[in-house]
């Protein structure tokens, strides 16, 4: 039987997900919301809810939210080890190094992150990025999975992966985090859940765009299924265990993605099979979709490791060669044909 604590939580980045994760864990934990806009964080403490980017959500009362990034940090290193400090880093990949670097010279009891992406100018995942600032020392972790910000903050049922080769944070994140209507579990394979969480949301901008051309619900199926296959061969080349493809940070992110139409990067996909020019939609989205930056990174580390990637880069031209979804379609289709277990 899970036994709930009171834990002492900083999420720093108060946008859709570190506003939605911070409003489901304030009923069970002593919980503070940093973001680094005070307009933007004077606005939310006024109107108690997240109206530029989670608007609709009001915030729990025990919720306390901050723009001052000393008091963010005090939070949990001023924390006893009886209170189970936990720091939870809810930027997106662009802003995990300069965050990072931010918390460099404090004593942080761990990290946890929530952003899915390989980092767009080295091609680095989260947990290197992690390590290159803060060293080996601090206990880390990534939190991933099917997660829509808007479900989780109203409270319905999710379930969650954390990955950390520190078992005392694994339990940690688990003791606080599961409970009430998210399922946390957890495993040691970070370059999976990692590989996993940030090629999705390319496969997301592909089937968002098959889906905008009514290319139909078997191509639909086709390329999430041959999505995962394409993540599966990168996951392996870079050391993952194939196993955690099948779970719910591989597959069931991937299908959520896939499918929602909750979804920033799908929609970057529905917006390009209409024409749109990316600039534009990036502009109207308003949100982080990471599938663009991460399309570009991907295409390039798979070149580099020869692994082959057909859906990712035939997003990357779309995105950023001129390509025409249409074009894309097509190109897909009339690939050679392949041993499909190859
Ligand atoms: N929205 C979701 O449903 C969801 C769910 C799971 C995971 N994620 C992931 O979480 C990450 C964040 O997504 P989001 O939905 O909150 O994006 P968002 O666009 O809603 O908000 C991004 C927030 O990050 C802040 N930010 C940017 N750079 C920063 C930096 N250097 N330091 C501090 N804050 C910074 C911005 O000011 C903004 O508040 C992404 O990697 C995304 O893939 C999102
Ligand atoms: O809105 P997206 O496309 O960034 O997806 C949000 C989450 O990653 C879904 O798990």
């Amino acid at each position: 039987m899970h036994e709930p604590k009171r834990h002492k939580i900083t999420v720093l980045g108060a946008g859709a997900w570190g506003t939605a994760v911070a409003i489901a864990l304030a009923s069970r934990h002593d919980v503070l919301l940093w973001g680094r806009n005070p307009a933007q964080m004077a606005t939310l403490e006024a109107a108690r809810e997240n109206t530029d980017y989670l608007a609709g959500y009001p915030l729990p009362p025990a919720l306390r939210v901050t723009a001052d990034f000393e008091q963010a940090c005090t939070h949990v290193t001023g924390a006893s080890a009886d209170e189970a400090p936990l720091l939870i880093a809810a930027c997106p990949v662009a802003g995990l190094r300069p965050l990072m670097q931010q918390l460099k010279e404090r004593p942080i009891p761990n990290v946890v992150w929530l952003c899915k992406g390989f980092e767009y100018e080295t091609g680095l995942l989260p947990h290197q990025v992690v390590r290159e600032v803060l060293g080996n020392a601090v206990p880390s972790a990534v939190l991933s999975g099917p997660s829509f910000a808007q479900e989780v903050a109203r409270g319905l049922p999710c379930a969650l992966t954390v990955a950390s080769d520190s078992a005392a944070l694994r339990e940690r994140v688990v003791s606080a985090v599961h409970g009430g209507s998210i399922r946390v579990y957890a495993c040691d394979d970070m370059v999976g859940v990692e590989v996993g969480g940030a090629v999705k949301n390319i496969l997301a901008i592909a089937t968002g765009a098959s889906d905008g051309l009514g290319l139909g619900l078997n191509a639909r199926a086709a390329l999430i299924t041959r999505g995962l296959a394409e993540i599966t061969r990168l996951g392996i080349a870079l050391g993952a265990k194939p196993a955690t493809f099948m779970g719910l940070t591989g597959m069931g992110d991937l299908i959520l993605t896939c499918t929602g139409d909750l979804s920033r990067n799908r929609r970057v996909g529905l917006a390009l099979a209409q024409g749109k020019p990316l600039e534009t939609i990036v502009a109207e989205l308003g949100h982080v979709a990471e599938g663009v930056p991460c399309a570009k990174a991907v295409r390039e580390l798979a070149k580099k490791l020869g692994v082959d990637m057909p859906i990712t880069n035939a997003v990357a031209g779309v995105l950023f060669d001129g390509v025409s979804a249409s074009a894309m379609a097509s190109q897909l289709l009339a690939r050679d044909p392949r041993n499909e277990l190859a």
